[in-house]
């Protein structure tokens, strides 16, 4: 079964998501985004697809390391051909990311699956067909009756609750709201949902992700009180001892690290240093879904959770192929979104979720995007 081509669709798609100039997203007017489609083939005319912004599979990107690696190659061998895009990071001077090695990762599995009809989860080893999610919300902003205040934040969690969600998270404010960070303020809104929702829904912050050592502690002794699961990134993973540190004189488990480099190799450190009670992984941060299983067998092996960062297809087969996670992360989420309508370039939800707060994973071979390609080509940019 050898890959005989690998192309690149760009499309343009609507959406009302904007970036923040730290990169996180808030509601706004619909308006046109470009986005990709990776399409890797094979000499039986079999294809595998899948999705990330134009820039992470650039023609220079794809022509210089990805088609050199993959063509010619037994499709089925996608332990070795991650590898080899792995050793290629190296020299590429910082060219090739972890996030180019998630899309062609990705892209392998949903070939393989699509080939054997087949979903991916099944084919690493199903764990189960449903999952718990919980709501994650979008950083707060300043936006009259969105995540403005703490008020807003509780309003919002009873009506996730009401959605069905068993679990909510909380991103807090962070520049470039004006007067943000703000740890009082952080716990006010953490107070707020705690009191909304009741003592029986888990709830978890994500915290604004450069804060001081002592910051990072009030924030934690304040979350203890409220009952809270974990916290999250409330400084720089680049300082795994300042995690130790943090782990050390908290309670609540700690959870990390989502954004730090270094794929499973660096999450092996964290867990010997002692820097986290809970790991994390994510098909985008650490390279890909065969990467993701490495982490999650990790954590499994010192008797750790290991909780999945970010949603679609691609992070709900490793949480179905997996036990030691609880969660599936929906999101992000705002009162003034319908999570629910999806992608226009995807015909059905990839994570339907239930009203008891149950996300059910699609049985369609491969990823199971229910990708519009109609829409794809009608929309086609290059
Ligand atoms: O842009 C980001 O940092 C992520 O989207 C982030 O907001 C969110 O996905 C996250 O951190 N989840 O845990
Ligand atoms: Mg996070």
């Amino acid at each position: 079964m050898i890959i005989t081509d690998v192309s690149v669709t760009v499309f343009s798609h609507t959406t009302r998501r904007h970036s923040d100039t730290a990169g996180h997203a808030h509601p706004g007017p619909a308006h046109q985004v470009q986005q990709a489609m990776l399409t890797i083939t094979t000499e039986s005319g079999q294809s595998g697809y899948s999705f990330c912004p134009p820039q992470v599979v650039r023609p220079d990107v794809i022509e210089k390391f990805v088609r050199k690696v993959l063509i010619g190659q037994d499709h089925r061998d996608r332990e070795r051909l991650w590898q080899d895009l792995a050793h290629w990071q190296r020299g590429s001077a910082a060219q090739l990311t972890d996030r180019t090695l998630a899309v062609v990762d990705c892209a392998l599995w949903d070939l393989a699956g699509r080939t054997l009809n087949q979903p991916v989860y099944k084919m690493i080893g199903g764990y189960r067909d449903k999952v718990l999610a919980y709501g994650s919300i979008m950083c707060g902003d300043e936006i009259e009756g969105g995540l403005a205040t703490p008020e807003d934040y509780g309003r919002f969690a009873q009506t996730l609750v009401e959605r069905g969600y068993k679990g909510i998270k909380l991103h807090t404010w962070m520049p470039p709201v004006s007067w943000a960070p703000d740890v009082a303020m952080d716990l006010k809104a953490c107070a707020a949902v705690r009191e909304a929702v009741g003592p029986d829904v888990s709830l978890m912050i994500d915290a604004f992700h450069w804060y001081s050592r002592v910051d990072a502690l009030k924030l934690g002794r304040g979350l203890e009180k409220l009952g809270f699961d974990w916290i999250e990134e409330p400084m720089d993973e680049q300082s795994m001892s300042s995690y130790k540190w943090l782990s050390d004189n908290l309670d609540i488990p700690v959870i990390g690290p989502e954004s730090a480099a270094g794929k499973h190799w660096h999450r092996a450190e964290w867990i010997k240093a002692g820097a986290c009670d809970i790991l994390r992984t994510g098909v985008n941060d650490v390279g890909g879904i065969t990467p993701a299983m490495k982490t999650m067998h990790l954590a499994e092996a010192f008797g750790m959770a290991c909780e999945v960062h970010g949603n679609t297809a691609m992070n709900l087969h490793v949480v179905a192929a997996s036990k030691n996670c609880r969660w599936y992360e929906r999101g992000l989420l705002h009162p003034f979104l319908e999570y629910d309508d999806g992608f226009d370039y995807l015909k059905s939800l990839s994570d339907p979720m239930d009203a008891e707060g149950f996300v059910h994973v699609p049985d369609r071979p491969g990823l199971g995007e229910d990708i519009d390609f109609d829409h794809i080509e009608n929309n086609r940019v290059s």
